[in-house]
């Protein structure tokens, strides 16, 4: 059996080799001819799966070792016999902590309290829930918009449009597909509160970057259009601007790693079932009050100076995230 694999995906390395023959490649390196003679392909979201790159190959299994899965042709893959796994909710918690991170900094420069403010949450899964969770225990208000959920679950949620308008911070966590696509655009824009602030750690084709900058709105983005190739007026007016890093913890990264074994070990009877990196460290899961993340989130998270380094350096894009000293979740 021949397994591809992403050479940036942390704590794989010596995992499969007992009962595969694995080729680590960069993931924007992949191409079709690595993967003709491949039963598997262990990828992130650098490597573009479609028609052109598996057409000639054996792929049988792609696992993903991503949440979000809009790099993947999967009615492609599908109607070919290629299987698609994902990490779903692996790094839930890192881009809770990206939020947080967002929020304290937002609330220190721009002088307000949770109290003060209304946060509108679009996409309620893994992320969006962890986000609505926490933002109600740090006292913010908040308002939701998950149409999907809402049709079948019946929960209370709103429409897009009144959350917008209600609006003071409104931060995206739906997947990428045909019916989030530029979902935030100039007619979003303009039902929302002047001076409101748009948070987008989703993916960047959520939000219509050219309206943005006309929106008159403030915004704090982990992902762009076109990445690594950055609007260079959004970036520098960004408040904050991040290298698409907001799930990049040292636990999300195991159990992404973890949940790709575990794809694999099913698919093709390796036993390996139930196996977790042993170097990676536990993650410690509790409460955290508003004034407890003030005061420690700046030892654990610098996003400010993160921020100041993808602005002056915004080249360094990918080699930011490749070197990305993988941050410790700690609630
Ligand atoms: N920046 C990062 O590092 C990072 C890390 C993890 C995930 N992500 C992105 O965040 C996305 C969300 O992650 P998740 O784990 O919460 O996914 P999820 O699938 O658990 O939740 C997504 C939610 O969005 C809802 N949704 C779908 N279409 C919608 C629409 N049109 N309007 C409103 N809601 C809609 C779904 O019903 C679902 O509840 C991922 O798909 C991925 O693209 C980014
Ligand atoms: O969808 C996801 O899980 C995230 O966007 C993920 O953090 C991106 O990770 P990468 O492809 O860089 O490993």
């Amino acid at each position: 059996m021949k397994i591809i694999a992403d050479s940036a995906i942390p704590f794989l390395r010596g995992v499969l080799e007992p009962f595969a023959e694995v080729e680590y490649l960069p993931g924007t390196a992949i191409s079709a001819a690595d993967v003709r003679n491949a039963d598997a392909l262990v990828i992130r979201t650098r490597t573009r799966c479609d028609e052109k790159l598996l057409a000639d190959s054996r792929v049988k299994l792609i696992a993903t070792a991503t949440i979000g899965f809009d790099h993947i042709d999967t009615a492609w893959c599908a109607a070919h016999g290629i299987e698609v796994t994902t990490a779903a909710g692996c790094n839930a918690r890192g881009v809770l902590q990206w939020v947080g991170a967002a929020l304290v900094h937002l609330s220190r420069t721009q002088g307000w309290q949770p109290a003060e403010r209304t946060l509108g949450i679009v996409g309620v899964g893994h992320v969006g829930s962890l986000v609505k969770a926490y933002a109600e225990g740090w006292g913010f208000r908040v308002v939701c918009c998950d149409p999907p959920r809402e049709e079948r679950e019946r929960c209370g949620f709103r429409t897009l449009e009144e959350v917008a308008r209600e609006a003071d911070i409104l931060t995206f966590h739906t997947p990428l597909d045909a019916s989030t696509r530029h979902m935030a655009d100039s007619r979003l824009f303009g039902l929302m509160k002047p001076g409101a602030i748009l948070i987008n750690s989703s993916r960047g084709e959520v939000v219509d970057g050219e309206a943005l900058l006309r929106s008159g709105l403030g915004w704090a983005l982990d992902v762009w259009e076109h990445e690594p190739h950055l609007d260079p007026a959004l970036l520098e007016n960004a408040l904050l601007a991040t290298p698409h890093i907001a799930g990049y913890s040292e636990q999300g990264k195991a159990n992404a790693t973890a949940m790709s074994v575990a794809s694999l070990a099913r698919r093709f009877g390796l036993p390996l079932e139930g196996w977790y990196p042993p170097q990676a460290a536990p993650a410690r899961r509790r409460p955290i009050s508003w004034q407890e993340l003030c005061r420690t989130i700046g030892g654990a998270y610098d996003i400010a100076s993160e921020s100041r380094s993808l602005k002056e350096r915004p080249g360094d894009f990918e080699s930011m995230r490749d070197h990305y000293a993988y941050r410790r979740e700690y609630f």
